[in-house]
């Protein structure tokens, strides 16, 4: 029987870094022939489209795969599963696979979805990879008090006190072969290893937890790291038990809790832009004033040839040109907005539109 592909699983909460690791380790992918399936939360594309914008000769277009915008949980058997035996039916099978999630989902469905008989004899989970927002951790905009919350946990089973966004947190954390505390640039000496100190605490016996800026990791130290996490689930924190209301009828497993469900996104399109460093205030602003988790995507700035690419963690904004607009592309601008449920979409629209 030939060897199993090896499969990595790239998770991480929104805006960690889970892309820009995994554009740096296509770039320097020494010789591996890397395919990768992209599940995003949101409708707009924008991490696949900047993959594959990167124009390296290693990461060809047809290696990168998208899962239709859904939980990975409730669409193995339409989506994950179809594309996985397509990706497997090829010729010229790739040396390994690399998956990254939605910032909104949890690793383990994902994991157990290797156990489908189709997958599991082809292919193994090599390792899940967990990337951290290391400054947002560290400011607490997030899992502010993983520790805290465990604390009161223990105290009291009967309490729920976690919030959406710990919860995920800790979920991705705990399935981890290895975390990457990345956007250490942001972070000073002390920080980085408090948060190191507390993540490896966290984390299951004998986790790896490193350093990193923009995710430039060598791909040896990512791949290649033979967890079989696929046998090992129950070790990984089986999801929490959690109730959700997903929809009326329940035909999943009771563990699978959907925290997607108190997040929502949308996206907004408006015409050319006529100053970019003023428009991404404009975004700083908006974001503030309604808590906005995330916001991505593209602008057509007037004048200009290249396509404005913009990313916002929070309230942090950065944008750059990234390639000119395809003779097909319409000139304007589409931004994807992501947050907890109840974000006010109106006012949003009309903000950014303005
Ligand atoms: N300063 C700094 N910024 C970073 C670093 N890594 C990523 N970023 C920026 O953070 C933003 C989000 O990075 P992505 O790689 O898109 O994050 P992601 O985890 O793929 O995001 P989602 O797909 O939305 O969950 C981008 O603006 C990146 O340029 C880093 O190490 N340092």
């Amino acid at each position: 029987m030939p060897a199993k592909i090896p499969a990595t699983v790239v998770t991480g909460f929104l805006g960690a870094g889970k892309t820009t690791l995994i554009r740096h380790m296509l770039a320097h992918a020494e010789g591996k022939r890397i395919a990768l399936i992209i599940n995003e939360f949101g409708d707009l594309g924008v991490d696949g489209d900047i993959l594959k914008g990167c124009g390296d000769e290693t990461c060809r277009e047809d290696d990168i795969m998208e899962l239709s915008n859904g939980c990975i949980c409730c669409t193995v058997a339409d989506d994950f599963i179809p594309t996985m035996e397509k990706l497997l039916a090829r010729e010229d099978a790739p040396d390994h696979i690399v998956i990254e999630t939605s910032g909104l989902a949890l690793p383990q469905p994902l994991v157990q979805a290797f156990n489908w008989p189709e997958i599991r004899t082809r292919v193994t989970v090599d390792g899940v990879v967990t990337v951290v927002d290391g400054k947002a951790v560290s400011e607490g905009r997030f899992a502010h008090s993983v520790a805290a919350v465990d604390a009161q946990r223990k105290l009291d089973e009967n309490l729920d006190h976690e919030t959406p966004l710990s919860e995920l947190f800790e979920d991705q954390i705990a399935c981890a072969d290895m975390i990457v505390v990345n956007k250490s640039d942001l972070l000073d000496e002390a920080e980085a290893s408090a948060l190191t100190g507390k993540l490896k605490a966290e984390a299951r016996a004998g986790v790896q937890v490193i350093r990193a800026a923009m995710g430039a990791l060598p791909v040896d130290v990512l791949l290649g790291q033979g967890a079989g996490a696929e046998d090992d689930l129950d070790a990984r924190g089986a999801p929490h038990h959690h109730h959700h209301d997903h929809d009326d009828e329940d035909d999943h497993d009771d563990h699978h809790h959907h925290d997607h469900d108190d997040f929502e996104s949308f996206t907004v399109t408006r015409p050319e832009i006529t100053d970019a460093k003023a428009f991404a205030e404009q975004v700083a602003q908006v974001i503030r004033a309604h808590d906005i988790l995330r916001l991505k995507g593209f602008a057509a700035v007037t004048g200009k040839p290249l396509r404005l690419t913009l990313q916002a963690v929070g309230p942090r904004v950065d944008s750059y040109f990234d390639r000119p607009f395809g003779g097909e592309e319409p000139r304007e601008t589409r931004l994807v907005v992501i947050g907890q449920s109840g974000l006010d979409r109106a006012a949003i629209d009309a903000a950014l539109r303005s």
